[in-house]
């Protein structure tokens, strides 16, 4: 009995040290608006773990719920059921001011009326900071978003990129332990964005501030995150690195979501998989025996000019030169059609044409056995 209770407490203290190392946490969080037939669930049983220090992007298409997540870390919202904890301490109803995080729009909401350092310090000046203080803050703002230059503009004489900064920059400035980030480049042009995606992850890396960031832009997730969350209809659907989400998906949204990929259907023995044509290769460890369908990115898919012994013969569709690479599109016997994305030569000319039979091989470890 004194045993079992000694390994109780120890169990319940580890999981708080856990919760304690994590940034934020959402326990089984569900989010329904509305009432009866209307009512629309836009969070379904979410649980997500997000570390300190890290930054985490909430990526999905649009609809799936990451702006209602990031409002219920906010406070914005409250959880219908669930639970959400900063730190191991529960937050689930405390008020958003109350709360040690910050959010940045996609709006920037900035004051137009107020320079740029006005804003920056308007946070700090309603808790009331000594004026001291919230100078060498802003100054240190000013300094970390590179618009020293700017401090006593007004913000409406400012490009869009310079509000930008000027949102981050006020958003950073009480030092909360969490900055929220939804869709803040979305506004941007395509070069600006760019620009503006090395800025964010050098303030996350220089700051040490946990970032979480939504997005339902694929690339940007990928270049920026340490660690992906992707949504789809109220629920998590796979959570890590962007190289584990883009090379090991867990099911047919993930895989097709990010980046272009291939569908295939497959006999698994557990060991061997048996695709379209008798092509064999050797199943993930874990995979099931019976019908499973497996997916290979485009740059995975290798091809040979005849279709040689061990290889899966195919017909070439279609080329599409596609400037740094070359897209081939293929038809199997058994009517799949998938793609294979191969790097341009010098020439740009492509080396197979359409109407040939080749050979398809796969990239060994490359294909993914889907849970669904
Ligand atoms: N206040 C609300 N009242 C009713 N339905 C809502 C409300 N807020 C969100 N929803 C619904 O909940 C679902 C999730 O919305 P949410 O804004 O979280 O999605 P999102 O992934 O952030 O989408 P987007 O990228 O378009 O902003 C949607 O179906 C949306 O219509």
């Amino acid at each position: 009995m004194a045993l079992r209770l000694h390994n109780m407490i120890k169990i319940k203290r580890e999981r708080v040290t856990l919760s304690q190392q994590n940034a934020v946490e959402a326990r089984n969080a569900v989010k329904a608006f509305g009432q009866g037939d209307n009512a629309v669930r836009a969070l379904n049983d979410v649980s997500i773990e997000i570390r300190k220090g890290e930054f985490f992007t909430l990526l999905g298409p649009s609809g799936c719920g990451k702006t209602t997540l990031l409002r219920l870390i906010a406070g914005f919202e409250m959880p219908t059921s669930g639970t959400i904890l900063l730190e191991g301490a529960d937050i689930t109803y405390l008020p958003p001011n109350q709360r040690p995080v910050n959010t940045v729009f996609q709006s920037y909401a900035l004051f137009p009326h107020l320079t740029v350092a006005q804003n920056i310090g308007f946070g700090l000046q309603m808790q009331g900071r000594p004026k001291a203080e919230v100078k060498a803050t802003v100054d240190r703002m000013l300094a970390l978003v590179k618009l020293e230059a700017m401090a006593s503009r007004k913000t409406s004489q400012l490009s869009g990129g310079q509000q930008q900064r000027v949102a981050l920059a006020r958003a950073l400035a009480p030092s909360p332990k969490v900055l929220l980030l939804d869709e803040p480049l979305s506004a941007l042009d395509l070069k600006l964005r760019r620009e503006m995606q090395g800025e964010l992850k050098r303030l996350q890396t220089e700051t040490g501030i946990t970032f979480i960031f939504v997005t339902h832009d694929q690339e940007e997730a990928l270049t920026m995150s340490d660690r992906i969350g992707v949504m789809s209809a109220g629920k998590l659907q796979q959570v890590g690195t962007p190289r584990e989400i883009y090379t090991r998906p867990h099911n047919r949204f993930v895989a097709s979501f990010i980046g272009e990929t291939n569908f295939l259907p497959a006999t698994s023995d557990g060991s061997t998989l048996t695709l379209p044509g008798g092509y064999q290769i050797e199943a993930p460890a874990g995979t099931k025996a019976g019908q499973v369908t497996v997916t290979v990115r485009p740059e995975q898919v290798k091809l040979s000019p005849t279709p040689e012994a061990g290889t899966l013969p195919a017909t070439v569709r279609g080329v599409v030169y596609m400037g740094t690479d070359m897209n081939y599109q293929l038809h199997l016997a058994d009517g799949t059609e998938i793609e294979a994305c191969v790097v341009s030569d010098v020439t740009g000319e492509a080396a197979l044409a359409a109407g040939q039979t080749v050979g398809v091989r796969f990239t060994p470890g490359a294909a993914q056995v889907l849970e669904d």
